[in-house]
């Protein structure tokens, strides 16, 4: 395909790998697994990774014909503020050898990529980047955060006025439960900005249908929960880890999930993690930086926030379809200047919010705001205040008044989060 090659170094060609193709499909998962520091793959878990991957486009960058690179995608949807999804390409298993860094392989499979995904139509790209300098020159933004959580059991008792209801909690297998949890997730990303459409293969690959490394394991254990009306909605996945000192537990859980309907769903979870026997110290991450939890316990220090990431990344690729998919806090016009050096999101739009929707519309008028894409998706999600960006020199704003009406009405009531791993 198009191989930006640099001077004096052999060309670089982006080629697709067909997963059915075992020999194509072991040489990928060869050069994934040197740059990923996995185990060399071998027959068995070549077969696993088809199984998982199948139906995925998988990317090789190609020199002499030496598989060195690779990126994988796949279509999902993107849940934004007010509940409308976007189509989305979400881009993984970014990778180059060693032996081949620094070469522009990875920028050329990022330019085919999103080359693709824009003519598929997607309005955005998204990624977890291992490394946060890596994607903000493809214009990548991190446009949900997550927060890292250590509770101290012995002292989370929970408030008498955290929710309750009559619901009931059921241990169960959660490969032979994947129905109920993917339900129950379902419910929940439909109403989070910034969560992932999770299909089948998702859950066959985190429950352990198809073995993963990196599922749950066997040692995990899935509380599922029913409300009064027999319906499920939360679950919690975790795996306790035993130890003791002497004859003092010091024994831990770790919540791998934790995903609920309700709040009152959500404290009965919690409440099932700080009471099982011999545990002391409950901790989860990829959590929600609005968490629930210290606001339902009598001592809300019992739950302590142990880090702050950020988590999904989103390249946004239609401007004027996010902008015109979520929704807004009241009225205001607000013309908008967009830059985007590799293209797809550039121009300058007005933005008309109201109680009905948004208005989107190309103009020549002089912009209120203007800012480079990755910044616009700090926005996007409502995880970033425009005050914020300003004040960091990452959005200029026509004066202060505009600044503020632009903060108030990309505002969100609720933080975005996205818990999806892929
Ligand atoms: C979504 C995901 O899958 S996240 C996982 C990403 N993969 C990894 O972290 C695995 C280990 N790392 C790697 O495999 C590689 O180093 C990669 C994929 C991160 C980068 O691949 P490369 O082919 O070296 O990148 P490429 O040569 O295209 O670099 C493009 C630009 O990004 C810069 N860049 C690349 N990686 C990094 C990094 N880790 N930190 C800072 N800058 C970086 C390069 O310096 C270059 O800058 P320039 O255009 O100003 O010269």
């Amino acid at each position: 395909m198009t191989p930006p090659s640099r001077t004096g170094s052999p060309a670089i060609e982006v080629v697709d790998v067909d997963v059915e193709d075992t020999d194509a499909l072991t040489r990928w998962s060869e050069m994934l697994g040197t740059a990923f520091m996995e185990d060399r793959p071998d027959p068995t878990s070549v077969a696993h990774r088809r199984e998982r991957l199948r139906g995925q486009r998988l990317r090789a960058g190609a020199v002499e014909g030496r598989l060195v690179a690779s990126l994988r995608s796949f279509d999902t949807e993107l849940t934004l503020p007010g509940g409308r999804l976007v189509g989305a390409n979400a881009v993984s298993s970014v990778a180059v050898l060693p032996t081949h860094r620094r070469r522009g392989l990875l920028s050329a499979l990022m330019r085919t990529d999103l080359r693709q995904a824009r003519e598929r139509g997607a309005a955005v790209s998204v990624l977890i980047a291992s490394e946060a300098p890596i994607y903000g020159r493809y214009g990548f933004g991190a446009a949900t955060e997550c927060a890292s959580w250590t509770v101290d059991a012995d002292r989370a008792r929970f408030r008498g006025d955290a929710p309750r209801d009559g619901g009931a909690l059921e241990l169960v297998d959660a490969r032979e439960a994947r129905a109920d949890l993917a339900a129950v997730h379902d419910r929940v990303r439909r109403r989070r900005a910034g969560e992932l459409l999770r299909d089948e293969q998702w859950w066959n690959h985190t429950t352990g249908v198809v073995p993963n490394p990196r599922a749950w394991g066997p040692r995990s254990r899935t509380v599922l929960r029913r409300g009064p009306d027999g319906v499920a909605d939360g679950y919690c996945t975790y795996t306790p880890a035993e130890s003791w000192q002497g004859r003092v537990s010091r024994s831990t859980l770790t919540v791998h999930e934790l995903s609920a309907t309700t709040p009152a769903a959500t404290r009965a979870l919690w409440e099932y993690c700080t009471s099982v026997d011999w545990v002391r110290s409950v901790r989860a991450e990829d959590r929600p930086v609005d968490e629930l939890l210290p606001w339902l316990l009598e001592d809300p220090r019992a739950a302590q926030r142990s880090g702050q990431d950020d988590f999904l990344w989103v390249r946004i690729l239609d401007t004027a379809a996010v902008l015109r998919a979520r929704s807004y806090r009241g009225a205001a016009r607000l013309v908008l200047r967009v830059h985007d050096d590799a293209g797809p999101a550039a121009g300058t739009v007005a933005l008309e919010t109201g109680a009905g929707g948004a208005e989107v519309a190309p103009t020549d008028a002089a912009p209120d705001v203007e800012l480079t894409v990755d910044a616009l998706a700090a926005l996007l999600l409502g995880g970033t205040s425009a005050t914020t960006l300003a004040r960091a020199g990452r959005l200029q704003a026509r004066d202060e008044a505009v600044l503020a009406r632009a903060a108030d009405v990309l505002g969100t009531g609720e933080a975005p989060w996205c818990a999806t791993s892929f």
